[in-house]
């Protein structure tokens, strides 16, 4: 495929992006509380942080698909408005999830899923099978239907039915934490490629910082809804600034092989429907001061009064 037209601006802009969760008889949960992000075109920017601190909201807010509270989302310099509000479905972002049975159809042939999305990108010189051969599968498995592959050859179709509507910009939601362990480097190298080669955006979404630190230029890290610290990849393993981010790369393994978990933190990460005041992490801070029980370090780009900018 030709690779698309650059352009410096950035491809998605998120600003002070407010996700609330109304439930009926429950307190509204902030799932995403004043987080700003950017990702420009060809850019890999890693997503990190404990479950429950938001990236799949503010991820399926980027595509249109969740409620926007405040706040605003904007791609390729256009707001992006939620499903109904729009006239057609935006394929210009395109998601990869966990489990891809959720966006592959049981039923259908892989080669006629993928080419829906040739379809309605126009694309007549492409061909499912061209795009099986992009993702390393061969091109006969077009006729396979998705429970006939392994689960790192389902994420590779996942992924090549995700490139046939030739996204700008490519979100991957925990890709590789459902494969084994020597499928999880080489999917997420492909997602990697084939972002940059076309020109697209890259935000992934993981909870394996090895594997992030091996794919991303830039990594933003998100706790209780905010994005606490962001920088280029290797600078942040350097030198990591905000505690938690500290704590992050000094993880330590899950028992049950769920992701990871940050070392030295005392406690949980608060429920939030009812966030501490001051600093979000300040409950938990090696660092803690008085400042931080009371003020709000709504900053960035280290979310952090030790990191105060001048
Ligand atoms: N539909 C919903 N209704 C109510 N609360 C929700 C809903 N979806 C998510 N939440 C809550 O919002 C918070 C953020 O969830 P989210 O799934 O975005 O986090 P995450 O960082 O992607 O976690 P994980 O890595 O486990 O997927 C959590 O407290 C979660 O329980």
């Amino acid at each position: 495929m030709t690779p698309l037209p650059t352009t410096t601006a950035p491809l998605l802009a998120v600003d002070d992006l407010v996700v609330e969760h109304r439930t009926p008889g429950r307190p509204s949960v902030r799932a995403v509380a004043g987080a700003s992000l950017r990702v420009g075109p060809g850019e890999v920017v890693g997503l990190v942080g404990e479950s429950g601190c938001g990236k799949s909201t503010l991820a399926r807010a980027v595509c249109g698909l969740g409620p926007v509270s405040a706040g605003s989302i904007t791609f390729e310099g256009e707001p992006v408005m939620p499903l109904g509000l729009r006239k057609r479905r935006h394929t210009g972002v395109q998601m990869v999830f966990q489990d891809p049975y959720t966006s592959l159809n049981p039923r259908r042939r892989v080669g006629d899923q993928i080419a829906d999305g040739l379809r309605t990108a126009g694309d007549t010189a492409t061909s499912p099978a061209d795009l099986l051969e992009r993702v390393g599968l061969p091109r006969e498995f077009a006729g396979r239907h998705p429970h006939e592959f392994s689960g790192g050859q389902r994420q590779r179709v996942a992924i090549a039915r995700a490139l046939a509507a030739r996204p700008r910009l490519l979100i991957g939601d925990e890709p590789i934490s459902a494969l084994d362990a020597s499928a999880q480097a080489q999917v997420a190298r492909l997602m990697r490629d084939l972002a940059v080669e076309s020109g697209a955006g890259l935000l992934f979404i993981s909870h394996d910082l090895s594997v992030v630190r091996l794919i991303a230029d830039r990594v933003a890290v998100m706790y209780l809804g905010r994005i606490v610290e962001v920088g280029r990849t290797e600078e942040v393993w350097a030198e990591p600034r905000h505690p938690y981010t500290k704590a992050l790369l000094a993880a330590i393994p899950h028992p049950d092989g769920m992701g990871v978990l940050p070392a030295e933190l005392p406690g949980d990460v608060p429920d939030p429907a009812a966030p501490p005041a001051g600093c979000r992490f300040h409950p938990r801070c090696p660092l803690v001061m008085d400042r931080c029980r009371e003020e709000d370090p709504a900053f960035g780009p280290v979310a952090c009064w030790l990191h105060e900018p001048k």
